[in-house]
């Protein structure tokens, strides 16, 4: 069974890599702030984290679904989205320096939660269009005892940047994290055995996604 990640997240397509899955990734046009706006006018209330990584990842998925045949699509079409909160509020990338290190400078040795939304869409001739969805959730505690220009040289890097809550679990600020509660692919920004579920849920197994070259096996 083929899976297309409509996603450019590098990272999502890492831990899809090491598990035995190559997929097909494929970017998806969708103005996640005008999505998320319409959907709070909509309901006419501030949207959950819950609610914000689902309608996100389902987005992006269907928008990839929506060009399946101009994709030649004949698979499973994975979406996600992943915010961060602290504190009842509700973080994506900081995109700026002083804003990695006002964000940093509130989580330091506290403890946020990390939410990452799926949505897995069955585009093949059995089941067209048919999708299901589910919000993952996990605890990171971030140690507290990272002096300031520390924080700024890993600021400086320029990783904190460009991922949900400025921080990351897998590289440059694994150092920083002192504990997780819950699957760590969840932080990464694609839980693993939340998407093994949905694809359960659609009626396939497992195995069927594995098209590993040797790039999975442990060498
Ligand atoms: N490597 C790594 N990436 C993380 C971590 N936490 C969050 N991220 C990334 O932060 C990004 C969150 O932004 P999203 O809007 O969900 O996804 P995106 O990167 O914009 O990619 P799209 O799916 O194309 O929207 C994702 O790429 C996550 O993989 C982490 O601990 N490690």
């Amino acid at each position: 069974m083929r899976l297309y990640l409509a996603s450019t997240s590098p990272a999502r397509l890492s831990l899809l890599r090491a598990a035995g899955i190559e997929p097909v990734t494929i970017s998806p046009d969708v103005d996640e702030d005008a999505v998320a706006a319409a959907e709070a006018a909509r309901t006419g209330a501030a949207l959950t984290p819950h609610h914000v990584v689902e309608l996100l990842a389902r987005a992006k998925a269907e928008a990839v679904a929506a060009d399946g045949a101009a994709h030649g699509i004949d698979g499973l079409v994975l979406g996600g989205d992943s915010v961060f909160v602290l504190d009842g509020v509700i973080y994506g990338k900081p995109h700026t320096v002083d804003r990695a290190r006002e964000r940093w400078h509130r989580q330091r040795g506290r403890t946020g939660q990390l939410y990452s939304g799926h949505w897995l869409i069955d585009h093949t001739a059995e089941q067209p269009g048919r999708g299901v969805g589910a919000v993952a959730v996990a605890d990171v505690t971030f140690a507290d005892d990272i002096p300031d220009a520390e924080l700024d040289a890993y600021i400086q890097t320029g990783e904190p940047l460009f991922v949900a809550g400025a921080f990351t679990i897998d590289s440059l600020g694994a150092p920083y994290i002192s504990r997780i509660e819950g699957d760590p692919s969840t932080v990464v920004g694609l839980s693993l055995p939340t998407l093994r579920r949905l694809v359960l849920q659609l009626g396939y197994d497992w195995p069927t996604l594995w098209n590993m070259g040797t790039s999975a096996l442990p060498n």
